[in-house]
């Protein structure tokens, strides 16, 4: 399982250019990862957005369906987050980070599996 956070803030999400592997670099996506044995989904997405981003966040909603990937064994599963304590993300692994309004939202090269996700997430950013 990975799971991935849409941080939303003021009507906008934040997406992520991976640097790495070469085959997804430059492709965008949720800060998240996967979830490790033992490991609570929420627990997995907070540990990932402090590793990725430097950033406190508090764990919503389910957005979208969970989508299988490309390789077939895993499953992407992405919640709603928000920003804790002022935090500001960093970009401490990803090559460019971007928050992006619901019009905004198709101007990013988006991995595969989050297409679908990105188009449940529409409706939630054009409601502030
Ligand atoms: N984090 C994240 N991964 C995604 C998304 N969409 C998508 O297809 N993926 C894929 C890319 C990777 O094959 C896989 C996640 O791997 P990862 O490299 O981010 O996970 P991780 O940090 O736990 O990796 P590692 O410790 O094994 O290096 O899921 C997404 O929106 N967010």
């Amino acid at each position: 399982m990975v799971v991935g956070a849409a941080i939303i803030e003021g009507g906008r999400v934040l997406a992520c250019e991976r640097s790495a592997p070469p085959e997804v670099a430059g492709r965008w996506e949720f800060p998240g990862g996967k979830v490790e044995p033992g490991e609570a989904e929420t627990d997995a997405l907070a540990r990932e957005c402090v590793e990725e981003l430097g950033v406190r966040v508090a764990v919503g909603a389910r957005v979208g369906r969970d989508v299988r990937m490309a390789h077939g064994r895993s499953v992407l599963r992405v919640y709603a987050a928000r920003l804790l304590h002022g935090d500001e993300p960093k970009a401490l692994e990803h090559a460019e980070l971007r928050w992006l309004s619901a019009a905004e939202l198709d101007s990013v090269d988006w991995l595969p599996a989050d297409v679908p996700i990105v188009a449940a997430l529409r409706p939630l950013l054009d409601t502030p």
